[in-house]
Order: C-alpha cells, then sequence, then structure tokens
C-alpha cells in the first residue's frame, strides 16, 4: 500500500480469496486494520502470477516461516532481473538462516536484493504517521531503488548496505520486546524496562559482531529504533505475547488472542541456534527462550538474571 501511496502502480496479492475480493470492494484491509482506508490507486489478486508477471519490483511481507514457500513461489513467475524487496523480521525456521541467504539460494546471484526494516507498527505507517525506516541492500543501486518506490512525505527510507545487520536487529528486537512486556506485565517497574532495552541492546552488538553485522546499523533504525518501539509501544505482539504472560497467561492462550504471527515463538529459537554456534552467552534471549518454552514461569526468569554474578558492563 505504501507503495501505491508513493504513486506507484502496485498491486497487493493475498493468499485469502474472500479477503482481496473484501479489499477490492471495500477498499479496506477489514480484518486487520479496517478503519483506515487503503489508497485508491491500488490494485488486488490472488493470483500470484498476475501480480508479479509484469512486476518491476517485489516486495514479499508475510511472516518469517512463509518466507521460503512464498519466495519459491514467486521465483519463476517473476522476470529475470526484477529485484525482490522484503519487510519479513526474522530467520528461516529450523535452519537459523538470514533471510537473505534463503533469497540469495532461491532467486540467484543475478537478483538484486533488498530488506526494508526499522521501528514502523503496519497502523501508524497505514494511517499516514510519520515513519522513518531502512533499505539495506548488498548493492546500494538498488537499495536506492526501493528507497526512491517508497519514500514519501510521512514515510522516509534510509539506505545502507548491512544486510547482516538491518535482518539481525528486526528479528532480535522481538525476542526482547517479549521480555520487557514480561517485565512490564510483571508490573516491575520503568527501571527494569530500561535495564532490559539496554542490556538487550549489548546482546544485540555482541550476536552482530559475531556474525558481521556492523555495529551502526544496529545503534540505528533498524537496531535500536525498533527495539525501543516494539519494547515500549503496545501495538506490538510482541510486546503484548510478554505483557499476557508476565500477567500470568500461557503461551498458546497469548498468541491465540493475539491472533496474528508473533515473530519471537520461533525467532528466540534461531537466536539462540546462532549464539550457542558463536560460543556466546545471551542472558536475557535465553530466558526468554525457556520461558516461550514453558521451562519456567517468568518469575523464575527474572530471578535467574537477578542472581548473575556482578560484573564490569562492558569487558575491559
Ligand atoms: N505489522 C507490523 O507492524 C510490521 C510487521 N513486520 C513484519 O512483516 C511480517 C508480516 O507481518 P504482518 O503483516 O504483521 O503479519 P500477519 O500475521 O498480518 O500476516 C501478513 C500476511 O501474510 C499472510 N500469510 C500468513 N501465512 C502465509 C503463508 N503461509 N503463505 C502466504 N501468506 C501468508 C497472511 O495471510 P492471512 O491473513 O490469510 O493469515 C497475511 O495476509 C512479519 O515478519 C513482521 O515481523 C514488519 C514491520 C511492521
Ligand atoms: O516490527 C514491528 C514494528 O517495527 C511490529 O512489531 P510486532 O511484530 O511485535 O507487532
Amino acid at each position: 500500500a505504501q507503495g501505491a501511496r508513493s504513486g506507484l502502480e502496485t498491486t497487493l496479492w493475498g493468499r485469502d480469496p474472500e479477503a482481496i475480493a473484501t479489499m477490492a470492494s471495500t477498499g479496506r484491509n477489514v480484518r486487520y486494520l479496517a478503519d483506515v482506508p487503503l489508497p485508491p490507486a491500488l490494485h488486488y489478486t490472488a493470483d500470484l502470477a498476475h501480480a508479479v508477471r509484469e512486476a518491476d519490483l517485489v516486495l514479499i511481507v508475510v511472516p518469517s516461516h512463509a518466507f521460503t514457500r512464498t519466495a519459491r513461489d514467486v521465483a519463476p513467475l517473476k522476470r529475470a532481473g526484477v529485484g525482490v524487496a522484503w519487510a519479513t523480521k526474522g530467520f528461516e525456521p529450523g535452519s537459523g538462516r538470514f533471510l537473505h541467504e534463503v533469497a540469495q539460494e532461491v532467486f540467484g546471484p543475478e537478483t538484486p536484493l533488498c530488506v526494508l526494516t526499522g521501528p514502523s507498527f503496519a497502523r501508524e505507517v497505514a494511517q499516514g504517521l510519520p515513519t522513518a525506516v531502512t533499505a539495506h541492500a548488498f548493492d546500494p543501486q538498488f537499495a536506492q531503488i526501493v528507497a526512491r518506490a517508497l519514500h514519501g512525505p510521512t514515510f522516509r527510507v534510509y539506505t545502507g548496505t548491512d544486510m547482516i545487520g538491518a535482518e539481525l536487529g528486526g528479528a532480535m528486537k522481538n525476542v526482547l520486546a517479549v521480555a520487557t512486556g514480561v517485565a512490564d506485565g510483571m508490573q516491575l517497574g520503568l527501571n527494569a524496562r530500561s535495564g532490559l532495552i539496554t542490556r538487550g541492546l549489548n546482546e544485540m552488538l555482541r550476536l552482530g559482531e559475531a556474525l558481521g553485522a556492523r555495529a551502526e546499523t544496529l545503534m540505528g533504525l533498524s537496531g535500536l529504533g525498533d527495539l525501543v518501539l516494539t519494547c515500549t509501544g503496545d501495538l506490538s505482539r510482541n510486546r503484548r505475547l510478554g505483557l499476557a504472560l508476565g500477567q500470568g497467561k500461557t503461551v498458546a492462550e497469548a498468541v491465540r488472542e493475539i491472533g496474528q504471527v508473533v515473530e519471537s515463538v520461533q525467532t528466540v529459537d534461531e537466536v539462540m541456534r546462532l549464539a550457542n554456534r558463536h560460543g556466546l552467552d545471551l542472558p536475557i534471549s535465553a530466558q526468554v527462550q525457556r520461558v516461550l518454552h514453558g521451562e519456567i514461569t517468568p518469575g523464575e526468569g527474572l530471578a535467574w538474571l537477578m542472581a548473575r554474578e556482578q560484573k564490569p558492563e562492558y569487558p575491559v
């Protein structure tokens, strides 16, 4: 929809023909954002080939567990040389691969690839509220093409070439939002929230260093920016999962009530897989994993974090 708002001829594909038909007839996304009108110029289709065949640019926005399948469906349909961008946040479940690694394999080395990420609740973007995000691509020219396509008066798109950092920030902030949500759900106060955000950022930076991310990226919109938004904004589904757990609900109950993708549930396993592979101790992410797997209660996770040995904030 942001493409249509920026004046591009844009076709929206969705897997549910009924939902697509309703959007076409009402001009609204009745299921998720019923009160926000969609741009009049947007076209709709439930036929992926129809959406992709003539496209000059493809933007994939599905949950991470559906990314590989969707990319494989798109690959034979799009014209050669047409670039692919995505706003999905997370890893390929089960393998821990970055989505750009999946995309490189599925689309081949000749296809320009770009991740669009940053602090951007969909509802606020749809309402036209001011938003700043990043477009990272190994090829700076393609990052520029994606940024120009989506940039507009209320939507600033900054470019970069650090796909690892951009994707890591977007994935890890979802896990860390569960931790701050839990603390807020347990009414542990604002000090706890800030402590968790800052030590969470430290986990992001340490894993980022091991994986080859640039620290600036993680200190920018796609790292710290999205971390702060998701840890503090109640529009976040990952934060709301944490809030519900902190209030004593089960993971299954909370996810059912949220009714949309809650990326942290799968992302946490992939974050810990990467951390273990690199021999890193990420205490907050590790406790989120144990809580999400039902191995410990949020209270036990917190007690464990507070009981850790005293140490320097940064190793000297
Ligand atoms: N919402 C937000 O504020 C933001 C979300 N993101 C990221 O974008 C991604 C999508 O999030 P969001 O749009 O909110 O998630 P939703 O849960 O709303 O799902 C998005 C769309 O993907 C469709 N979908 C789900 N599973 C499949 C599948 N197996 N094959 C094809 N389509 C599928 C859904 O269809 P159906 O309705 O039929 O289930 C829905 O239309 C996530 O990775 C999220 O982290 C990034 C920035 C902001
Ligand atoms: O990524 C988001 C905002 O940038 C949306 O966060 P949630 O997936 O937690 O709702």
